[in-house]
């Protein structure tokens, strides 16, 4: 399988605190990937190094071959979706919206699907400050979506959305897994999750503790749901709860 995000011995600390201790990860094209682990962990600090926005003490990231810490094009080619969007107050979703593909040089191949399924198109000239948390994140969601990177990078994506938006994003998550996007995507709610990830990865206090598929979680512990099979193991192996 191709290799889409190299992670090799990541550490990073904050002071004499380590925020990641010692992390070596793969992620393959084709695999969504729920990044899980209670408060703290270290989830957002792992998606910080991999965007280039947190500089890690030691180790190192490549994205499709290419290094994080040299090079920047390596962003153009992943759709992040922040846990909490900040945009322009006074702009409306439609000035939002053009803005951000005008930065790219051919908006013509953009895809909108999320816009006008979660009918943005209707509310495109509600301002910005205007807007409820669910009408925010389908803006977020709509943004990361819109230029079909390669990889995606979804922090608590499914927070404050109702639920036909929950399953809009959810089916549009497992078609770009379907074409080989790679998702990584971290949730609180588990239940978000089922059916729509193929690998798992658990930290706590900044360390690995596990990182598999579904398929071998489910075999060991015998398992279906999401929310069971993490119970399952943090129970055996003494872990804190996500
Ligand atoms: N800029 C910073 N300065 C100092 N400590 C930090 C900084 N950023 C994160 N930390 C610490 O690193 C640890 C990991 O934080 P991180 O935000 O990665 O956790 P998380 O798993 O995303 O948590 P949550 O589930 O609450 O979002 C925490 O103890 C946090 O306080």
């Amino acid at each position: 399988m191709e290799i889409m995000i190299r992670i090799e011995k990541l550490t990073k600390s904050f002071g004499k605190f380590k925020a990641l201790d010692n992390i070596s990860l793969h992620l393959e094209k084709g695999q969504a990937v729920s990044l899980l682990g209670p408060n703290g962990s270290g989830k957002t600090t792992l998606i910080k190094s991999i965007l280039g926005l947190v500089v890690p003490g030691k180790g190192s990231i490549t994205i499709n071959g290419r290094l994080v810490s040299k090079d920047e094009s390596y962003r153009a080619g992943i759709g992040y979706m922040p846990q909490i969007g900040r945009y322009p107050d006074n702009m409306t979703i439609e000035q939002v919206i053009r803005m951000v593909r005008d930065i790219r040089k051919d908006p013509a191949d953009c895809d909108e699907e999320l816009y006008f399924r979660f009918g943005l198109n209707k509310v495109r000239h509600k301002k910005m400050r205007t807007l409820s948390g669910g009408t925010r994140q389908k803006v977020s969601a709509s943004l990361a979506f819109l230029f079909s990177p390669d990889i995606y990078i979804l922090d608590e994506p499914t927070a404050g959305l109702d639920p036909v938006a929950n399953e809009i994003l959810k089916d549009k998550i497992a078609a770009e897994c379907a074409r080989g996007k790679l998702v990584l995507i971290t949730s609180h709610v588990l239940s978000d999750l089922d059916g729509l990830t193929s690998h798992i990865i658990y930290l706590q206090d900044g360390r690995l503790m596990f990182h598999e598929s579904v398929e071998q979680l489910q075999a060991r512990t015998g398992e279906r749901k999401l929310n069971k099979i993490i119970a399952s193991i943090l129970e055996k192996q003494n872990l804190i709860t996500c």
